[in-house]
């Protein structure tokens, strides 16, 4: 059975990167993606605007929806202050497994949980079953046409306060159009917009940063 793409970037992190280091696991993934196959990666370009955002607003409680191979939770978790967590949530099982390795190898499985399933599922849960009051900080990465609904379920579910940041990948491209037009009018929200590339590429992208306003 030939091996996913995905796999293959785990495995060239196993043999090339330093355990127990999340820039060098960054660096390696960033190594692979460029120069071998690329992957939707948030990647180091727009890394930095995260990197940025996520030292701004220094969260205790963190929410990322859409893992991936786990470099954005390696990213955001090894800025996070002793005490603090991320929530990572990812519904594609060969995904999860490779992020689960991935988050493992660069040593800050502590500050992060894991939690498989679709986000519209998972959000429901996360005050009960994962004992969360609110979130300081939400980073946007998975199907772009689920921004909108999960935003509006973020609120109902009454887990953002006043001051919780959003940060949402890909603005441009793929794209998030009805995203942004939705939180660019919505009242409750103070927008910022970053441009920047697509990750390992020349193409335009852009971040948008939300701030709920209560
Ligand atoms: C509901 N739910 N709950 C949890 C959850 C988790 C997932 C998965 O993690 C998942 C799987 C596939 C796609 C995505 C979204 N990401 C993208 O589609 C993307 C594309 C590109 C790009 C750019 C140029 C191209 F030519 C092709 C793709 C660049 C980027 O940075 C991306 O983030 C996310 C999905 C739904 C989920
Ligand atoms: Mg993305």
């Amino acid at each position: 059975m030939n091996q996913s793409k995905e796999q293959r970037i785990l495995n060239f992190v196993l043999q090339n990167a330093v355990r127990g280091d999340p820039c060098s696991v960054l660096d390696t993934i960033d190594k692979y993606c460029s120069q071998k196959e690329w992957a939707m990666n948030v990647g180091d370009e727009k890394g930095l605007i995260l990197d940025k955002t996520v030292e701004e607003v220094n969260p205790s409680v963190a929410l990322e929806l859409g893992t991936y191979c786990g470099y954005s939770a390696v990213r955001i978790a090894r800025l996070l202050k002793a005490g603090a967590y991320l929530l990572t949530v990812e519904f594609n099982p060969e995904f999860a497994a490779i992020a689960k390795q991935m988050i493992e190898f660069a040593g800050v499985q502590d500050k992060v949980k894991l939690l498989e399933g679709p986000s519209e599922e998972i959000i429901p849960q996360l005050k009960k079953k994962y004992e969360v009051d609110t979130l300081d900080f939400v980073f946007l990465d998975h199907w772009k046409d689920r921004y909108t609904p999960d935003t509006i379920l973020l609120q109902e579910c009454n887990l953002l306060r006043k001051g919780s940041v959003l940060l949402a990948d890909n603005i441009i491209f793929p794209g998030a159009p009805e995203f942004l037009n939705y939180i660019r009018n919505n009242p409750h929200f103070q927008c910022t917009n970053y441009p920047s590339h697509l990750e390992y590429m020349k193409v335009g992208d852009a971040m948008e940063k939300a701030v709920f306003l209560g």
